[in-house]
């Protein structure tokens, strides 16, 4: 008699075929309806309105995403043609038309039908500072005049004002700690080091800091479930142009015509006039009298002399702290590894010298080679480097070093824990990003919720499970499994 298969009765065959469509049918569906979405973005932009230039930055997001750190990325950035709005205070209507170029690019760059709910600030920082103590009457017609050109523009001006060195050092540290995806993950800090043409800034947290000590000093945060401490200090007039400018008057105290500069390059000749030299509130009230219109500025080279000059900027006579940095002002134990950012790279990329794995004292001997090359060689090797920048890189690696080791007390054992940089994950470094955040509040105080599982792991997961059920299927169907048996069924 014939064998009949169990395998083939109709039963069986249609619950076989009803199960592998099933299966079949769930992965498609799981796989379709969990494709993600064509994504969509939400934009910011912020206009850092510095001493030197102003820069606007655009930022973008994931619409769905706006609580999520490492999420807020950089897209774009212009640099405004001319100098920074501070220098228009005779002419204030200027720094209005000057943003004009970079806000007509940032139309172009977000999305139209987005224009209108992209928030847009204008932060200005120590040239601002600067006029608003020269002139406070000045520095308001400057602010009424860049809000009345931001005003006309498509986006949602959120207003422009005067950051306080407290803000710009506080939020350049988040920037950078953000990127990094420091925050969220509740790592160690990386401390900020921010210098500017007229300011400079420190900030970290130490855990021999709890703000008690100089609370002026201290700001604090709670973000993603996690407590802050922040110390960050802004050294007003020591941004690195206003240094220079402390130096130059030095040295200029008794009303020379001349002064043989050990931080420029021997072969260095240039006229200085008193006034403009002396056009800063940084040293305003240092002029010498009756001393001639102008001065020649000569170059010296000679490293040693360069950082005596610059060693005699900063104060360390008194400290009526536990310890200071310079100029009286607290600052805890340096503590954690440190980005530095904006003119202190710069610098240290020009002269080759980002590597913070050379011992300072390499450093130090490599930097005084430069300076002492002549002005004319200097300016054969790089004929493409705007010769004010070119002028003066003697002078600021010198003042970085002097500022880094001298002023905040970096010794040769910590100051590998300096990384120069300009961006991170392709964004700036710098406060925009950190003012940016905190203006939107995309950075919740409390730790989110736990992320739903990504695209991958959810398609993985339903395979696994599908395959599962599958072998649970074929078990489920063992009655009508062939015997092993030697006898053959008959039927
Ligand atoms: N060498 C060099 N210096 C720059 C460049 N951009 C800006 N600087 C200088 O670096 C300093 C700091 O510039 P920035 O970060 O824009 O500071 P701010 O203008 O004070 O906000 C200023 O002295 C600028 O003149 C650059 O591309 N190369």
């Amino acid at each position: 008699m014939k064998e009949k298969n169990p395998w083939h009765t109709p039963v069986t065959i249609i619950i076989t075929v009803i199960g592998v469509i099933a299966i079949v049918a769930l992965v498609t569906v799981a796989v379709l309806q969990n494709r993600p979405l064509t994504q969509k973005y939400k934009y910011g932009i912020v206009l850092d309105a510095g001493s030197s230039h102003t820069a606007l930055y655009i930022y973008q997001w994931p619409a769905e995403k706006d609580n999520n750190t490492g999420r807020v990325e950089q897209t774009h950035s212009c640099k405004v043609k001319g100098p920074g709005i501070s220098s228009y205070a005779s002419e204030p209507w200027k720094a209005g038309e000057s943003l004009k170029d970079c806000i007509e690019d940032a139309k172009r760059r977000v999305p139209e039908k987005r224009h209108d709910e992209t928030p847009l600030y204008l932060g200005a920082t120590a040239g601002m500072r600067l006029l608003s103590i020269e002139d406070s009457s000045a520095s308001n017609k400057v602010f009424q005049a860049v809000e009345q050109s931001l005003q006309k523009s498509p986006f949602s001006f959120q207003g422009a004002r005067l950051l306080s060195g407290q803000e710009e050092g506080a939020f350049g540290w988040v920037t950078v700690n953000y990127l990094d995806d420091r925050l969220k993950q509740g790592l160690e800090t990386t401390g900020a080091l921010d210098l500017g043409g007229a300011s400079t800034q420190i900030s970290f947290v130490s855990n021999n800091y709890d703000g008690s000590e100089s609370p002026k000093n201290s700001v604090t945060f709670r973000l993603y479930g996690n407590d802050y401490n922040l110390y960050t200090n802004s050294f007003l007039c020591y941004g690195k142009d206003q240094a220079l400018r402390l130096t130059l008057a030095q040295q200029t105290q008794s009303g020379p015509r001349s002064i043989l500069d050990p931080c420029f390059h021997p072969g260095y000749n240039e006229t200085v006039t008193y006034s403009d030299l002396y056009d800063s509130p940084c040293v305003s009230d240092r002029k010498p009298q009756g001393a001639p219109v102008t001065f020649t500025h000569l170059g010296q080279g000679n490293s040693s002399q360069c950082q005596d000059v610059v060693k005699s900027i900063f104060n360390f006579t008194h400290c009526r702290y536990t310890q200071c940095s310079f100029n009286g002002v607290f600052q805890p134990l340096l503590q954690g590894p440190f980005g530095a950012f904006s003119a202190y790279y710069f610098v240290m990329n020009f002269l080759n010298l980002t590597d913070t794995s050379i011992p300072l004292e390499v450093v130090r001997k490599r930097l005084s080679i430069y300076c002492e090359t002549p002005w004319d060689q200097i300016k054969q090797r790089h004929p493409d480097v705007k010769l004010k920048y070119l002028a003066e890189y003697c002078f600021s690696g010198t003042y970085i070093l002097t500022l880094l080791t001298k002023g905040y007390n970096f010794t040769s054992e910590s100051y590998p824990n300096i990384k120069f940089i300009k961006k991170i994950k392709g964004s700036d470094a710098g406060w925009t990003l950190g003012y940016m955040l905190n203006l939107t509040n995309m950075i919740p105080a409390e730790a989110p919720d736990s992320p739903l599982l990504p695209h991958s792991g959810y398609v993985s997961i339903v395979t696994v499970i599908t395959v599962l059920l599958f072998v649970l299927l074929i078990f489920s169907l063992r009655p009508f499994w062939p015997r092993c048996s030697k006898q053959p069924q008959i039927i």
